[in-house]
């Protein structure tokens, strides 16, 4: 997600998110993670932590999660593991990363994309989808599958269940140093 850093509890925040002008991708991210909260908030209230079992209960959470692991998957950074070109590996088909053929609007970071009734509802990354690879696929799939996704899942939802986020004095994302 393009937000990070300096977080506000959400009682001394005021409730930003309306404030933007619409439009732009900060709104967008302001929106995706007002949304995110609304859906914890609603389904389990403010006064206790997340649970595991609370997860399945938000959809919301889990596209927006989905999304970053197809937009920001984070092997390519330690594992030499990234379809640059589509191909065909026998009879499997692998689409190119973000490839504009696969995804409408590949660039843009849309967690409704993967909603119910979306273009690519159904589509899972637990490796049965070559789309999305995130833990890899076949027999050297990741084997911390279950408990990694669960880990970034909960902790994810702890995060925005109890702040809200924002880079800095309104940094813009791509002037983030990510070293
Ligand atoms: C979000 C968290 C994680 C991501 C995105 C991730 C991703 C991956 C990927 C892409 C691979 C390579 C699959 C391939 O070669 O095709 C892999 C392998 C592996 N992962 Fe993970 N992983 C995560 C968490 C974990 C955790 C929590 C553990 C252990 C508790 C773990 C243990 C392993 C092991 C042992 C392999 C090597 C499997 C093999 O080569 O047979 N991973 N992981």
């Amino acid at each position: 997600m393009e937000m990070s850093s300096m977080p506000t509890t959400k009682a001394t925040n005021g409730g930003g998110a309306e404030k933007e002008p619409r439009g732009t991708k900060k709104m967008k991210a302001k929106v995706i993670l007002a949304q995110v909260q609304q859906e914890i908030d609603t389904t389990m209230g403010q006064e206790r932590n997340i649970k595991e079992e609370d997860l399945t209960h938000l959809p919301h959470l889990q596209v927006m999660i989905k999304e970053t692991f197809r937009l920001y998957p984070s092997t390519p950074f330690s594992l030499p593991h990234v379809a640059t070109e589509s191909c065909k590996i026998f009879r499997y088909h692998i689409p190119k990363a973000r490839d504009p053929n696969e995804w409408v609007d590949p660039l843009e970071f849309r967690p409704e994309r993967f909603l119910q009734d979306d273009e690519k509802a159904k589509v899972d990354i637990r490796g049965n989808d070559f789309e999305v690879i995130p833990f890899g696929a076949g027999r050297r799939i990741c084997v911390g599958l279950s408990l990694g996704l669960r880990m970034v899942q909960l902790l994810t939802a702890t995060l925005v269940h109890s702040f809200n986020w924002e880079l800095e004095h309104g940094l813009n994302p791509k002037k983030l140093n990510m070293d």
